[in-house]
């Protein structure tokens, strides 16, 4: 069996080799024409699946990306040649999450506020909305779920519509790409909804570049608004508009889902997709592969702001991808640059803290931190 494999796949030759002849390449280089031996294709978001690609395949027989995001690949094309298709969906939503709480303690500190007097608005409320919400909530902060596809299909949990979402003084979006439909996110917030905006108000896009409108956002800092952005993904990527830089508050490129557990759990994922259809058998774990912690052990005496925001901070403190964004960008082929040489992070599940008490152990917990075995 040939297995092709973007060299970005991390832990690839640890779970496929066994399987087949393993081949390597890069998503961005990639001739469609060398892939013509493919019986397996591995990806992941720099990769475009699409039907000039799959006319060089006649022996594909699955494409997996080991990626949420799906708007890279042409599923239509893939169906459409009876190709079987997966994605890694949820295996990096652990990782957006905790982007997103390093992000809002940095602005906490750096504002003056305290996040548990805030509203947060999630739009998109499957894995990474949801995991949000879950260690949003455990540290007893306020959050309201705005998600009209999965409100319609049944989804119990209590709901906002996009009005109610842009009362909150955190915003925060997780949507997929969606380009039309009932519900499309292809510019949802447009120049009417970032108009809309108090200067007091916090925007944070870890999803798609396409779901905010870049230039609409440079006119309105153009023209003297003050609201607060975080940016890990932008339009257009990687030919950014590098003239929002100065106004961003905190900003990345496209690496809020890169930890070693979920680059991990995406290629894993991948690896029990291609065992199920194949009849395989599936012998390696998670956690086979990853590395013990390196981590010390930490303790946490009681949940003031302060204190949770060390700890956060200790394991990721996005002002380092910030800084390393804005030093590099500008740099012929940057962007890219930044990310194929960026020092995955580890998850807070790798830190393990004693809990000062129950109530901060039941916080710690929920955050995402894992609990030190003999404070279990
Ligand atoms: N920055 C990164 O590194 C990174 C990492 C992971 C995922 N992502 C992006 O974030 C997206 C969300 O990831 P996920 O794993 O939570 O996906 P998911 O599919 O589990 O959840 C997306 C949710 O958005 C909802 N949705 C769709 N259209 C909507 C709309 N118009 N308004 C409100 N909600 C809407 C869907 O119903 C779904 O519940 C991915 O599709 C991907 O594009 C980015
Ligand atoms: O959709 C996703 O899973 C993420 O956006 C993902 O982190 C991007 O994939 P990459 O460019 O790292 O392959």
């Amino acid at each position: 069996m040939h297995i092709y494999c973007e060299d970005s796949l991390l832990y690839a030759r640890e779970y496929f080799a066994g399987w087949g002849e393993l081949h390597f390449f890069s998503g961005r280089n990639l001739d469609p024409q060398s892939l013509t031996n493919a019986d397996i294709l591995l990806v992941r978001s720099t990769t475009k699946v699409d039907e000039r690609l799959l006319s060089h395949c006649p022996n594909l027989k699955y494409v997996g990306t080991a990626t949420a995001g799906t708007n890279h690949m042409d599923l239509a094309a893939l169906e459409a040649r009876g190709i079987a298709y997966g994605s890694a969906a949820g295996c990096n939503a652990i990782a957006v999450a905790e982007y997103v709480i390093s992000s809002l303690f940095v602005l906490a500190q750096q504002q003056g506020w305290q996040l548990k007097d805030k509203q947060v608005g999630i739009v998109g409320a499957g894995h990474v909305g949801s995991q949000l919400d879950a260690k949003l909530k455990a540290i007893g902060v306020n959050t309201l779920l705005c998600d009209p596809p999965l409100q319609a299909q049944g989804d119990k949990r209590p709901m906002v519509d996009i009005d109610a979402i842009m009362a909150c003084d955190i915003i925060s979006l997780h949507v997929p790409l969606v380009e039309d439909g009932a519900h499309p996110t292809r510019l949802l917030f447009d120049k009417h909804r970032l108009n809309a905006l108090t200067d007091q108000q916090v925007l944070i896009n870890a999803c798609r570049g396409e779901v905010l409108d870049n230039q609409a956002l440079l006119s309105l800092y153009q023209q003297g608004r003050q609201f607060t952005t975080v940016l890990d993904v932008w339009e257009n990527e990687p030919d950014i508009l590098t003239e929002l830089l100065p106004y961003v508050a905190l900003t990345s490129a496209h690496i809020a889902g890169h930890t070693l557990e979920g680059k991990a759990r995406g290629t894993w994922m991948l690896y029990q997709q291609v065992a199920e259809l194949f009849d395989l058998p599936c012998e390696l774990s998670l956690n086979s592969v990853l590395p013990a912690s390196e981590f010390a052990p930490v303790s946490l005496a009681s949940l003031e702001q302060q204190h949770v925001a060390n700890m956060v901070l200790s394991v990721y403190d996005i002002r380092r991808d910030d800084q390393q964004f804005r030093t590099l960008v500008n740099k012929p082929g940057g962007f890219e640059y930044i990310r194929r040489h960026y020092a995955i992070r580890r998850e807070f599940a790798a830190l393990q803290v004693s809990a000062g008490n129950s109530a901060v152990k039941k916080a710690i917990c929920g955050l995402g931190f894992s609990p030190k075995p003999d404070t279990l």
